[in-house]
């Protein structure tokens, strides 16, 4: 079809048409239609302050695998509900329900206790490995802003999780929520052991301090840092992994819009290709290949890190916490991959330094 004989009045906005409307209107779905002698290309124009169609419905999983735990807990007979409700009695607890309730499941040792170091590591191993990030100039480019956004996330996992200027944002939650450190048994630590009375308060500022004291953290809203570091960590590797790949093997028919520094509304790749780093020069094409292949190496073992983070997500959901601890830790999650993904798509200054996936 030819672009340049259209008897139709147009029923379209052109690029520039929709650039020009304020940023602040609502999320668009018109359709923006370029032409050219041979071929014609419709990409749907996305807001660039939400994720795109294609992350919500990732991102929804996330809330669904919540409620499914939830709903699980309260009508299987084998689980008690709610799970946490065992922590704040003083009998001893009843038998785990399954081996995925037990703490020292090996899962949760091996993979969940260090999940930062496997988030890391099979990140490094795609950006490392993956043809897509060939070609000499575009791999510093990408690799600079890939390490920079790792380093968010990593900031934001270590601020709640860590360490914050002291006690962690999950510890000090808990404090301002009127939690405590209790004494249940004995006390341990300061040259000393012996029993001390149940119920005495310890001016303890962390849940591991806590603990290895011999006490009970209780009392306090207490968010849940494995569905924190499952979610964080997985959708880093999705946004990492998943941009890239898609680009490359052009599996997406979709496009992340930006906000530019004169305010128009353009697809990122609009931008990368202007700013001449957005063509895969000198990299191999990854059209056609089939999506297991085009993950490579790398990315394959950053789908089984993502698929392991999803089932103890799940199991996290069934057997631990209240469902309003398992909702904040979702929330404050999505607050750091917000910040991370979608505020660079318009803050032109920040997208200048974190860039974006696979661009
Ligand atoms: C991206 C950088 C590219 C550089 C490439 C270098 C190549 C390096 C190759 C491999 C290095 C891998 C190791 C990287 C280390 C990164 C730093 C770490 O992650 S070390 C910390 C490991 N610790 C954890 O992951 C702890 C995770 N656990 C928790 O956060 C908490 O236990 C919990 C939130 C899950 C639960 O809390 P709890 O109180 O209930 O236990
Ligand atoms: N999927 C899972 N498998 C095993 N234990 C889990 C788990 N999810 C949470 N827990 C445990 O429940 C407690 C609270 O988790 P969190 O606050 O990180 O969400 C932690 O206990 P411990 O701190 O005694 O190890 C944690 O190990």
């Amino acid at each position: 079809m030819d672009g340049t004989t259209d008897p139709q009045p147009r029923r379209y906005k052109s690029p520039s048409d929709l650039a020009r409307a304020p940023p602040s209107s609502p999320p668009r779905t018109a359709r923006i239609t370029s032409t050219s002698t041979t071929t014609i290309t419709t990409t749907r124009r996305n807001s660039p302050y939400l994720p795109t169609p294609t992350e919500l419905a990732l991102l929804a999983l996330y809330p669904a695998i919540l409620l499914f735990g939830a709903v699980y807990a309260v009508l299987s007979p084998t689980v008690p509900y709610p799970a946490a409700a065992g922590q704040q009695q003083q009998q001893p607890p009843p038998p785990p329900p399954s081996y995925f309730a037990r703490k020292d499941n090996l899962l949760n040792t091996l993979f969940v206790k260090r999940g930062w170091a496997w988030i890391t590591l099979a990140f490094a191993s795609f950006v490392v490995t993956h043809p897509a990030l060939a070609g000499r100039r575009r791999r510093l480019r990408l690799l600079r802003a890939a390490v920079l956004r790792w380093a968010l996330v990593t900031v934001w996992w270590v601020f709640v999780t860590q360490w914050f200027f002291g006690p962690a944002l999950i510890d000090r939650g808990f404090r301002w929520t009127g939690g405590k450190c209790e004494a249940v048994a004995t006390v341990v630590g300061e040259g000393r052991e012996g029993p001390s009375p149940a119920g005495v308060v310890k001016e303890v500022l962390t849940a591991a301090a806590c603990k290895a004291s011999g006490g009970r953290w209780s009392g306090g809203h207490d968010i849940s840092g494995h569905v924190f570091l499952l979610v964080l960590g997985s959708f880093f590797l999705v946004q990492e992994v998943g941009w890239v790949v898609a680009r490359w093997g052009r599996y997406l028919g979709e496009e992340r819009c930006v906000v530019m520094r004169d305010g128009a509304v353009k697809g990122a790749a609009v931008e990368a290709e202007r700013e001449g780093g957005g063509r895969m020069e000198g990299v191999e094409e990854g059209v056609g290949l089939p999506v297991l292949e085009a993950l490579g190496l790398g990315g394959r073992f950053a789908a089984a890190v993502v698929g392991l983070c999803v089932w103890m997500l799940l199991m996290t959901a069934i057997y631990f916490h209240t469902w309003f601890e398992k909702l904040t830790g979702l929330l404050v999650a999505l607050a750091g991959l917000y910040v991370t993904y979608v505020l660079p798509r318009w803050v032109p200054a920040l997208r200048g330094i974190v860039g974006l996936p696979g661009i």
